[in-house]
């Protein structure tokens, strides 16, 4: 096989994440990173309309109301929008670390079937970081967040720069994005990284 090595196993060397000094306080909800983003953009009308807090340490918390529109089977939620739910709330934590990645590793546990109409509380937490490498596991528990676990995530994230986004994304919604202050203010907040 060829490509990334497939583990989610932090190197030996990996470091410990850090909580960045001017993070969101814990409880303190964190807003869009993009109001279109099918996880958590409000323009969004079929998306997950995801509602993240910032947790304690380098960690998150969210809520996921399954609808109508995110079904696979009749009355269950689709596997992918679970596992969107899941990158979505890892994505958040980049706000923890104030550092933009991207998800280049998502594993998914299917723990037991998710209805139409559940709350899904889901927390997710920076476990290790190494180099642009960050390393996160994620839980989605059914009704309240001490619910029974209805579907698990290990993943790795990859830092990345802003120009990721205007190098790769497609012309008219990066235009329309970068004319956007409130957009700008997101893409700000992220660079500056000390
Ligand atoms: C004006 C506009 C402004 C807008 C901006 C607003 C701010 C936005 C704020 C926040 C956004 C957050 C968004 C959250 C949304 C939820 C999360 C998602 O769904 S993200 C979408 C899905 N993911 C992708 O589309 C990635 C596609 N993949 C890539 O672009 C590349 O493959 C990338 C960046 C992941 C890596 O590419 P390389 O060329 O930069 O780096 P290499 O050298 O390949 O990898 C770096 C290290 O990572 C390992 N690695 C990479 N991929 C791996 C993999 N799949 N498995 C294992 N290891 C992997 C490599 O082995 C390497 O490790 P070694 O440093 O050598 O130890």
């Amino acid at each position: 096989m060829s490509g990334p090595t497939t583990s989610l196993t932090p190197p030996a060397d990996a470091r410990r994440p850090v909580r960045h000094p001017d993070a969101p306080a814990p409880g303190e909800l964190l807003g869009s990173h993009y109001d279109r983003c099918f996880g958590c953009g409000g323009e969004q009308p079929h998306g997950l309309h995801l509602e993240t807090r910032a947790g304690e340490g380098v960690g998150v918390t969210a809520v996921f109301t399954v609808k109508e529109a995110h079904q696979g089977a009749p009355g269950l939620a689709h596997g992918g929008v679970l596992a969107t739910a899941l990158d979505e709330t890892l994505g958040g934590l980049s706000w923890l670390l104030r550092t933009i990645a991207v998800t280049g590793r998502l594993e998914t546990d299917y723990v037991r079937p998710v209805p139409v109409g559940t709350e899904l509380h889901l927390a997710a937490e920076v476990t290790a970081v190494h180099g642009r490498k960050i390393y996160g596991t994620a839980t989605g528990r059914i009704g309240g967040p001490d619910g029974p676990v209805a579907v698990r995530a290990a993943a790795l994230f990859v830092e990345v720069k802003v120009d990721h986004f205007i190098e790769n994304g497609r012309d008219e919604e990066i235009r329309s994005a970068m004319s956007d202050p409130d957009q700008i203010k997101v893409a700000r907040a992220f660079e500056v990284n000390p």
